[in-house]
């Protein structure tokens, strides 16, 4: 593609044939190419756009796609998500065009068809850049269904083709809108949308309007004891293992904070992209006061161009000098292998062949340190989502036996895994998809933050180093956050 300009050109589905840079030229071409393609569509089907933006950060920017009292008006659309994988891809989305719900034991089967349905009728995926394509965007939950229904539960997956859809890697920054056409929605008004839309979001980038979210210390006022019954709880799966009846279990603890105030969730995201650099920051806010939060380290699959990759992440010490033992502990190697085993052995039962590296490496993630090994493998013929069926939950957060250990799992947890521990992520137009681990995570509700953290047990764990594993994980989770116990929060405002 040439161009007399470096700034990239506004593409539809199919780009224009000619385009020139001045504005004028640019919303015709926009408009005309809105309306060849939705000649094409079907006549209520949906319609896609994009264009690039001068630049923005999609953190900031996604309070601004759908202005919060517009979310709140009747007939407005509450839902926003954040994929916050920088210094590589960032996504930021708001509103449903299209959406999916539902449980059961083909949750990823039908997750799969639903995207693959949507995507194929928005756009050839040659069209565009790779960082400006259509995604649906998807949250699982850790089980198949809910133990209990109602208005709290979370269902075995939620997919989303959203209306807006920010995507930025390095300076290159693309907004997207998909609306169904008909009803007396029109190719022009939705060219027209994103046109001003778009140099909306250019002027408060260039007014320098956006500030990230202030952060100061959110003070604690109550948490929720959780040591003795997860302390019941471990002994009690550490029986199961010296039993033999289960190689390996992930047991989980949940600790409500009630906090001062009800926090913005992306006030809360906001430092994790500086503690956490190597995770990816998510958000996924079905309804206004309530949202899941999270910096997750571990990818349950990538597949970028037909590869796909994998992440055994399993052994853990605190950062600094105790973290080099993490190679030499034989139980923690043991915990981690029992993950490998497990992705290569999916892998090659799905046919496959994956790679890894012989040994562990140390990944720091913020005062964390596991052991990390990266799987890799072809993807040939298969989906995405049918890959990770098959790999969801690993052993690195439920257990060996599967079956076995998620039974277990809900009889010893008392709480719901809900989006603990599930898959969170996208797939695009051309079958590239990004599921990570919602593990470093919580559920805010107004002023209530929910947090979970997990630790394996095998044979060779203590009760005692599995309690500050869970407490060390808990604390790094808060501390990120920026919440603080009433304590601490006024000995810091203090030294401020
Ligand atoms: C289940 C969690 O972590 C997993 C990932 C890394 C290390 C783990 C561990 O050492 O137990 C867990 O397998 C969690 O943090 O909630």
């Amino acid at each position: 593609m040439s161009s007399s300009s470096s700034r990239p050109r506004p593409f539809l589905v199919q780009a224009p044939s000619s385009f020139t840079d001045s504005t004028g030229d640019s919303f015709t071409s926009l408009l005309v190419a809105a309306n060849e393609r939705a000649r094409q569509l079907e006549e209520e089907g949906v319609l896609s756009l994009a264009l690039p933006l001068a630049g923005g950060d999609p953190m900031l920017l996604l309070p601004h796609l759908e202005p919060e009292d517009e979310a709140l008006a009747p007939g407005g659309d509450s839902f926003r998500f954040l994929w916050d994988g920088a210094p590589g891809l960032c996504i930021a989305a708001a509103g449903r065009t299209n959406s999916l719900e539902l449980s059961g034991p083909r949750r990823f089967e039908l997750a799969q068809r639903f995207a693959s349905a949507c995507l194929s009728r928005l756009a050839t995926p040659e069209s565009g850049p790779p960082l400006a394509r259509p995604r649906v965007l998807l949250a699982f939950g850790f089980f198949e269904a809910p133990l209990q229904p109602g208005p709290t539960a979370i269902p075995g997956v939620q997919a989303v083709l959203p209306r807006w859809q920010l995507s930025r890697q390095g300076q290159h920054c693309w907004l997207r809108l998909q609306r169904s056409l008909g009803g007396g929605v029109t190719p022009r008004q939705l060219a027209e949308e994103l046109w001003e839309q778009a140099r909306r979001l250019e002027r408060l980038v260039q007014q320098d309007g956006l500030e990230p979210r202030v952060v100061s210390r959110i003070a604690i006022h109550r948490s929720s004891p959780w040591r003795e019954s997860y302390r019941s709880a471990v002994e009690r799966g550490l029986e199961l293992v010296e039993r033999g009846e289960l190689e390996k279990v992930v047991l989980a603890v949940r600790q409500e904070l009630q906090l001062e105030a009800a926090p913005h969730p992306l006030a809360l995201l906001a430092p994790l992209r500086r503690h956490q650099s190597g995770s990816c920051r998510f958000l996924w806010q079905q309804a206004r006061g309530t949202a899941l939060i999270g910096a997750s380290p571990e990818r349950l699959l990538t597949v970028h161009q037909g590869q796909l990759r994998s992440d055994a992440l399993a052994g853990t010490a605190p950062a600094g000098e105790q973290a080099a033992g993490l190679l030499h502990s034989c139980k923690d190697r043991h915990e981690h292998e029992l993950v490998v085993d497990t992705i290569t052995a999916v892998l090659a039962r799905a046919g496959l062949n994956p790679r890894r590296p012989r040994h562990p490496r140390l990944a720091r993630h913020g005062q964390l340190v596991h052991l990390h090994t990266p799987i890799t493998a072809a993807l040939g013929q298969h989906q995405p989502l049918s890959i990770a069926a098959a790999l969801h939950p690993t052993p690195a957060v439920a257990g060996l036996p599967r079956r076995e250990a998620m039974a277990w799992l809900r009889s010893l947890e008392p709480f719901e895994r809900g989006h603990y521990a599930a898959p969170i992520g996208w797939i695009d137009s051309a079958g590239d998809a990004d599921l990570r681990v919602a593990i470093r995570s919580g559920t805010l509700r107004g002023d209530r933050l929910e947090l979970t953290a997990g630790a394996g047990l095998v044979r060779g764990s203590t009760v005692e180093r599995e309690l500050q594993e869970v407490a060390l994980k808990l604390g790094v989770l808060q501390q990120q956050l920026s919440c603080a116990t009433d304590h601490q929060a006024a000995s810091s405002r203090a030294i401020v």
